[in-house]
């Protein structure tokens, strides 16, 4: 099984990758959770195709599971749900010597880890993640979050699981959008920093190609992420940069209400409006936001969208890159190089009132 280790001293973790894991993780679980009891927190979409096979490879290793089940979609990443899954493990009479299964893509993954972090002050939890953003990205790294009606994960912590199983074979039962959506962050991780990576995505004719190296896509961006977070766990530093396309995208994913604009698409949006206009100010290579817009479009995400400048300026103040009135955009100098750009709080609409916005 291929296993990549994230470095964190005492929350160290393995990442494991292997076709065909969801039945056979069991064992594993109760090697690592050390108890006979877990709470699987999960969406509906994902229960219904999934949680059967997780359960029963539970059952197989003598762990009793329990199933939270909220209705999918960004829209329960919420206090509300958060209560309901409070409840929930308190029925169950979870302690912290049991365990929490966060099964699922970012919102179970964001969600039900921030449970796992504040019930009873912490329940170790253990991340399956099944869409492609949340095994390339948000399963690693402890940033676990709801969202509140002012803006995106603005209540959250830093909290590690103890281990991410990835079964690559889970992403077939996506709907295309879904898969489109997690691409997003990968193509993220070829602009900040690896170019070929990138430069993958410009060559490919589309998404079959992308499926034949899916397994090879998941450990680069689980090995860029787990370098990244051993350096800067807290995003004080270099973790920022994973931000790249996340200051104008939270606020558009806000602006439109969640749910309209999928998060990744939403991330599209954000790289693409930001690194024109960083490149009209001579700020970036030029010809960057044209290989964006191709890669982008070729795998059917937007670039483009109209919003009110005013209202994205005030999404965009819960920024958490922001201190004060500044704020800290991540720009890339071109393709593979990304960096962090201070800008002053009377000069932030300079960088995203060009672009398609309205
Ligand atoms: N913590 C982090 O580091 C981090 C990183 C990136 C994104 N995020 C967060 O992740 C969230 C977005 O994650 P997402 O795109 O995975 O959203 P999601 O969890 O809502 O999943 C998207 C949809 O796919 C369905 N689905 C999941 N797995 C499936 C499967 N295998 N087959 C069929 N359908 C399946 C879900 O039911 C849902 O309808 C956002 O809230 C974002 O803020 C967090
Ligand atoms: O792990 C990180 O750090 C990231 O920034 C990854 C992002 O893709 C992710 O969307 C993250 O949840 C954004 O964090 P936030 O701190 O801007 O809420
Ligand atoms: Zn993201």
């Amino acid at each position: 099984m291929e296993n990549i280790h994230v470095n964190l001293g005492k929350d160290s973790y393995s990442i494991y990758v292997q076709n065909g894991l969801l039945d056979i993780l069991g064992p594993a679980v109760r090697r690592i959770s050390n108890t006979d009891k877990i709470a699987v927190i999960s969406d509906d979409t994902v229960d219904r195709l999934y949680g059967n096979r997780l359960q029963t490879t539970l059952n197989n290793s003598g762990i009793s599971s329990k199933r939270i089940v909220f209705s999918a979609g960004e829209q329960s990443k919420n206090i509300e749900t958060l209560a309901q899954i409070y409840a929930a493990l308190s029925d169950f009479s979870i302690t912290r010597s049991d365990a929490i299964i966060t099964f699922g893509g970012g919102v179970p993954g964001d969600l039900g880890g921030f449970a796992a972090a504040t019930y009873l002050r912490g329940i170790p939890f253990i991340q399956i993640p099944t869409t492609v953003l949340a095994q390339v990205d948000s399963s690693v790294g402890g940033k676990v979050a709801i969202d509140l009606p002012s803006g995106k994960n603005l209540a959250g912590c830093f909290y590690q699981p103890k281990a991410v199983f990835i079964d690559p074979e889970l992403v077939r039962t996506l709907p295309e959008r879904i898969t489109h959506d997690g691409l997003a962050e990968v193509i993220k991780y070829g602009c900040i920093c690896n170019e070929k990576l990138f430069t993958l995505f410009e060559q490919v004719s589309g998404d079959d190609e992308i499926n034949l190296c899916w397994q090879e896509i998941i450990k680069t961006c689980c090995e860029i992420k787990a370098r990244i977070v051993e350096h800067d766990e807290h995003d004080t530093g270099e973790r920022m940069l994973l931000n790249f396309g996340h200051t104008i995208g939270h606020a558009v994913e806000k602006y439109y209400g969640y749910g309209t604009y999928t998060h990744g698409e939403a991330v599209a949006i954000g790289m693409m409006l930001l690194t024109a206009q960083t490149e009209a100010l001579g700020l970036t290579e030029r010809g960057t936001a044209e290989r964006i817009r191709n890669v982008l479009q070729k795998f059917h995400l937007p670039v483009m969208m109209e919003a009110s400048e005013k209202e994205l300026l005030k999404y965009i103040g819960h920024d958490k890159k922001k201190r004060g009135d500044d704020i800290t955009f991540i720009i890339l100098e071109r393709i593979g190089k990304g960096k962090r750009f201070p800008v002053l709080g009377p000069d932030i609409s300079t960088y995203i009132s060009k672009g398609d916005l309205a």
